[in-house]
């Protein structure tokens, strides 16, 4: 296995199309959303301000209180839906829509159930060349451990297997930057855990941008190159730290590990009963 550090020095070419390792993959600046119910008094602060300059290659982990916003600011950055207030941009362009350069992992895998493992990893290629398409999917089924079930129906897949393949699909196009939404809230415990050095595994090969949402303070620490947490509702950024713990061989045995999820428990703990904080940053 590479070391991260080798791997991301030389901008190796991994599963992505382009390896950023230089200049920033995504900015946010002064960004909001009010979500507008019908009726009078129904409009929902659910985000910001926020402003947020994340480097190409990081591994950013947000984690806050359940409704702050978390998922509102990932969709916003995928370009789901347009911020109220704030631009958001990509690789230095704003974001106006969905992209190909930015992937998205759910919760739930949500593969089409009628294609196999191997057409759900493809599906993002179609108008690619038949020969291009089937060695990108080679690529990303070997990358992810699936070539063995390529042929499968995902209901024959346990649950991370088919999380796997929707992390394979997402990174069939070459994103630039992936951004997952709780992708292993669902798992059992054991499973998430063994997710987890696959994901890190995957940023180290790739050298893909990471955005991941998590409940878990545990997770976002362990995951990081840089930890972010959201106050609570409207969410704004009440802790930002960059951490080498992802590129340690065991991160949790390290004693960084421990520290810094306490520290973070903490300024969850806080920012729950205490919503509007200014930012506590170093
Ligand atoms: N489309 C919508 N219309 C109205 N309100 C919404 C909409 N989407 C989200 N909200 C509200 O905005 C707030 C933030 O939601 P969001 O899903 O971004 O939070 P979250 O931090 O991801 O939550 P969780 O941790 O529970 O998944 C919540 O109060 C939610 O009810």
């Amino acid at each position: 296995m590479p070391s991260p550090a080798s791997d991301r020095a030389t901008g190796a070419t991994g599963a992505t199309g382009t390896v950023g390792t230089s200049g920033t993959a995504i900015s946010l600046s002064g960004v909001t959303q009010v979500y507008r119910g019908r009726g009078r008094g129904r409009e929902v602060a659910a985000l910001g301000p926020v402003d947020l300059e994340l480097a190409a290659g990081a591994f950013l982990t947000v984690v806050g209180p359940s409704g702050c916003g978390k998922s509102t600011l990932l969709r916003l950055v995928a370009g789901f839906a347009a911020p109220t207030t704030g631009t958001i941009r990509a690789g230095g362009a704003p974001v106006t829509g969905p992209d190909p350069s930015r992937g998205f992992v759910f919760q739930q895998p949500r593969l089409f159930p009628w294609l196999s493992v191997a057409g759900n990893v493809g599906f993002g290629l179609r108008g690619r060349p038949r020969d291009e398409r089937r060695a990108r999917v080679a690529e990303l089924l070997d990358l992810t451990g699936l070539a063995d079930v390529a042929r499968l129906r995902p209901y024959e897949l346990s649950g991370g297997m088919q999380q796997r393949a929707a992390i394979a699909r997402a990174l069939a196009p070459g994103p630039d930057v992936l951004l997952m939404d709780e992708p292993f809230a669902a798992l059992d415990a054991f499973t998430r855990e063994r997710m987890q050095d696959e994901v890190r595994e995957l940023w180290r090969r790739t050298g893909a941008t990471i955005v991941f949402i998590t409940h878990s303070v545990d997770e976002a620490v362990y995951l990081g190159t840089r930890v972010i947490a959201l106050s609570s509702r409207p969410g704004r950024i009440v802790f930002d730290r960059s951490s080498e713990l992802p590129a340690l061989d065991r991160p949790r045995a390290d004693p960084r590990f421990a520290e810094l999820r306490e520290e973070l428990a903490e300024v969850i703990k806080n920012s729950a009963r205490q919503s509007r904080n200014g930012p506590v940053t170093s």
